[in-house]
Parts: structure tokens; sequence; C-alpha cells
């Protein structure tokens, strides 16, 4: 079992600004990947940051099995990669574990690596890597610590389309490999409902929960992998897209 994750009336304001998000309450209580989405500027970044320890949220908490999260606890994926260009592979994903004892992280490395596929490509360099193949070190480093929650913020948004429908597929074989607790932001409601067990949409400033929804996992409609062309998927489509855009205005004659 994973822990629970609680999120109460988180919110985060930059200096003396109006609050960017919240206040946000949530609570996650189970493996799989939960979306989020939400327009530009709708606090997507900030609520991840504030549960990683990037930020300090202004007011409110996000504790993990009934205590504050520490950092060490999560596992972060930006846009990019940022791997160190002169580390090979597998000494890229061991950077942070430093503390472990040398055979554990060697085994906690092997395995990060073979998750996601990488093993054959332990010794390469980045530069040798493909952007699909750098985003699944970044993937694998985030995970080699076992961290107990995964933030995956917007990780496949700079890869070719091909590529980007191969990693979702990488991304589903971790939800579904180990215990973790996945929040995952996208643009892509597609990517959304094609990963997600459940999806929640933010509008904002301030970035407020508009809606949450559970995809109903045990009906087939939904089974893995997800027919996208489905009459089931395309009305839970709709109902984020509705969710996303504001109510149309009227006009003034
Ligand atoms: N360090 C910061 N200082 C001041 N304002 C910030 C800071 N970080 C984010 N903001 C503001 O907070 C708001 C929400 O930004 P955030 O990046 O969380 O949105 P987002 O939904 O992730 O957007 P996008 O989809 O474009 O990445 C924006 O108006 C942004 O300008």
């Amino acid at each position: 079992m994973t822990r629970r994750l609680d999120i109460s009336d988180l919110t985060k304001a930059f200096g003396a600004a109006p609050p960017v998000l919240g206040p946000l309450s949530l609570t996650l209580d189970g493996e799989g990947i939960t979306a989020i989405i939400g327009r530009s500027g709708s606090g997507k970044s900030t609520f991840l940051r504030c549960l990683s320890g990037l930020e300090t949220p202004t007011r409110g908490t996000a504790m993990l099995g009934g205590k504050p999260i520490r950092p060490a606890e999560v596992g972060f994926v930006f846009q990019e990669p940022r791997l160190m260009p002169w580390l090979s592979v597998r000494r890229n994903i061991a950077f942070g574990l430093s503390h472990l004892p040398k055979p554990e992280r060697a085994r906690a490395v092997e395995a990060a690596m073979a998750l996601v596929g990488l093993s054959a490509a332990a010794d390469y360099l980045p530069k040798q890597l493909s952007g699909g193949m750098a985003q699944r070190v970044a993937l694998a480093r985030a995970l080699a610590p076992r961290p107990d929650l995964l933030l995956l913020d917007e990780p496949l948004s700079a890869l070719d389309p091909l590529t980007r429908e191969r990693m979702q597929d990488h991304i589903l074989h971790v939800a579904q490999h180990i215990r973790v607790t996945i929040l995952l932001i996208t643009h892509d409601m597609d990517e959304a409902l094609a990963l997600a067990n459940r999806v929640i949409v933010l509008r904002g400033p301030p970035g407020r929960i508009v809606l949450d929804v559970t995809i109903p996992e045990h009906d087939p409609a939904y089974a893995f992998p997800r027919d996208r062309t489905s009459a089931a998927f395309q009305a839970m489509r709709r109902r984020l897209i509705d969710a996303l855009e504001p109510a149309p205005v009227a006009l003034a004659r």
C-alpha cells in the first residue's frame, strides 16, 4: 500500500501579490496516476513545487502518511531531463544515492534502469541519447531512491508525438509495476485520459479544483490500454474540455 497524501487548504502567494494557488484540498489514497490539467497559469507547477519542497506554501499543509512530506520521499521529473552531461546514464541515476552502501546503490540503479528499459544504455553519455531516452533517464533517476510520491511536470511535452506515445507506455508500466503515487501535469487531455485513474482540473489564478473525476477502472470501457476512439473516452474528454473552459459569457446586445 502507498501512504495516503492529504493536502489541506494549500495556498501559495509570491510576495505581496494575490495568491496564484488555492486554497486547495485533496486526498490521494492509493497507487496509480492522477493527472492534473489546467490552462497555462492555473497554478499546476506551483502546486507540484509546493508538494516537493521546491516552494514553501503560504498556508495549508501537505502530509504523507500523516506527516509533513519530506523531500526524500518525492521524485520529480521536469519538462527537460536536466542530466549531467559528463556522467554516464548509470552515474546520472546513481547521483542522488550516495548515502547508500555501494551494493545497495548498484541494485537500486539497475532496478530503475530495467523498469524504464534502459539497461542496454547504462554506459552511454547524455549526448548519445535521443530525447525520449534522456527523459527515461530522468524518470529512472527520480525512481531510484524509491519515492512514495512521483511528481511529473509535463515530462513529455518536448517530445515528438511518436516518442511521446512510447513514453506514455513507460509511465503506465511504472505505475503498474511499483508502489508509488504519481501526479502528472499535462496539457494533453488524451494523455491524461490514457494514463490516469483520476483527473483533476485546475482553473485559476488562483488555481482551484473545478473538476475531480475518478476514471471507473473496472469498467471495461476504461481497461488499459485505453481505446482513445471509444465513445466512453470521448465523452470523458468532452467533460474535461467543458471544465477547462469558463462558461460562455452572454453577449451584450
Ligand atoms: N517564482 C515565482 N514568482 C512569482 N510568480 C510566480 C512564480 N512562479 C510562478 N508564478 C506565477 O504563478 C502563476 C501560476 O504559475 P504556474 O507555473 O504554477 O502555472 P501553470 O499552470 O503550471 O502554467 P503552465 O501550464 O504555463 O506551465 C503564474 O501567474 C506565474 O506567473
